[in-house]
């Protein structure tokens, strides 16, 4: 299989090393920039180079178009003309997804699926030096499918992107960049308006540098990344972005009116509130240890029912690595969190379970969980 990646910087890059972890897919790196291909190169990330966009995809089943946003729409522009292989897939890596998606409906006329995506999972670092085969295990990598895209180009690419070991989901492209907007664009505008103000504060006072310790560089860490890039994310957004900012605008006039009340219950909510879904985000480790295959399951307060749920996977050969009995909340009944050592094991437990009767979560549906009939 020939891949085409257009744009081998970080993300490029990456997808790029992951991919030739597989012997049976040539990748081509294609960039406007010389020293990008120079360093792929050097790295082993691709197996062939070009700065011509036709030269690259020409032959290639599959085009990753992983430069920046403002990049994309030229760049689908610019396939529209070519002779792509029958039956090629584009995707691209943006971080916004409902525009690109409307502007490559083109593609479908020259036999070429289109399917947005998005891993995510980066670094406020740029370029092909910082990239890792690792950087999307665990994380999860959205793929934005139209009603009429081929559900078989969706698991071809599903299956290519596998080499990842990324999470891979489907998502309405506006319902993207709805969730997007509000956990990565808008922390990133307001992890910079933090630091733009700290520096205002610090600019006759070296003091606000010196002491801007762990609580302040754990916020912005992300303010230190590529300023044209998100730009272009910023404005492509730019509707939605809006919408999150002046919500935001809201949540901190509640704030200010709390502390000018002084009222303590209110702040101490907030505060609360914030902590208690901080803490139920899942950790994901890239690379340092291997995913968690874990599932949550609703048990009714009765005697005996953990032991019979371990009997249940213990007479079918599924070995459990943990178990323990999450303390939810008071007004529901019991969550019993399973840990499996394979995926597999995870995928037959859940079968096995559900076929008994019991209802099975995954970690993102907890908050549903327990809230089953008694
Ligand atoms: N950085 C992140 O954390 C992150 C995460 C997920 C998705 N994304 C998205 O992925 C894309 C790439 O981001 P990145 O962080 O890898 O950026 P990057 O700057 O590291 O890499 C972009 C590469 O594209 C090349 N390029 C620019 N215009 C080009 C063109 N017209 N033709 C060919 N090559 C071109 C650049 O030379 C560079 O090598 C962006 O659309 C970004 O929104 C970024
Ligand atoms: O980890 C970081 O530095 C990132 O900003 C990564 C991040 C994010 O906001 O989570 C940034 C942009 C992407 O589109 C996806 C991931």
């Amino acid at each position: 299989m020939r891949v085409a990646v257009v744009g081998v910087g970080l993300i490029g890059g990456s997808l790029a090393l992951a991919l030739k972890q597989r012997p049976d897919v040539v990748v081509i790196g294609c960039d406007s920039n010389p020293a990008s291909l120079r360093t792929a190169l050097a790295r082993g990330a691709v197996d062939e180079v070009t700065d011509r966009l036709e030269e690259a995809v020409c032959e290639s089943d599959v085009v990753f178009l992983s430069a920046p946003v403002s990049e994309l729409y030229a760049l689908v522009d610019r396939l529209a003309e070519l002779p792509l292989p029958p039956g090629a897939i584009v995707t691209d890596t943006g971080s916004t997804k409902a525009g690109i998606v409307r502007a490559a409906r083109k593609l479908a006329a020259r036999g070429v699926t289109f399917i947005g995506g998005h891993p995510m999972a980066g670094s406020h670092k740029s370029g092909v030096e910082a990239a890792r085969a690792d950087l999307f295990e665990n994380a999860y990598y959205v793929l934005t499918p139209e009603e009429d895209t081929p559900a078989g180009a969706v698991a071809a690419l599903s299956d290519l992107l596998a080499a990842t070991r990324a999470k891979v989901v489907t998502m309405d492209p506006m319902a993207h960049d709805r969730v997007v907007g509000a956990i990565s664009h808008l922390p990133h505008v307001v992890a910079a308006a933090l630091v733009n103000l700290v520096a205002d504060l610090g600019a006759e006072d070296a003091w606000y540098e010196r002491l801007a310790a762990g609580g302040f560089r754990d916020l912005t860490r992300i303010a230190s990344s590529n300023p044209s890039m998100w730009r272009d994310i910023v404005l492509d957004n730019r509707s939605v972005l809006l919408d999150h900012l002046r919500r935001w605008q809201d949540a901190l006039a509640a704030v200010v009116a709390h502390v000018e009340a002084g009222d303590a219950a209110a702040i101490e909510r907030f505060f609360c509130a914030a902590r208690t879904f901080r803490d139920r985000l899942p950790e994901r480790r890239p690379g340092a240890l291997p995913a968690v295959h874990e599932l949550f399951v609703d048990v009714p307060d009765r005697p005996g029912v953990i032991g019979r749920v371990a009997t249940l996977l213990g007479e079918h050969g599924i070995n459990l690595v943990n178990i323990e009995v999450l303390e939810i909340r008071e007004d529901i009944f019991g969550v019993l969190r399973l840990v499996f050592q394979r995926e597999a094991d995870r995928v037959r437990a859940r079968a096995l379970l559900e076929g008994a009767g019991y209802t099975v979560h995954e970690r993102e549906a907890l908050a549903h969980a327990g809230k089953g009939e008694r």
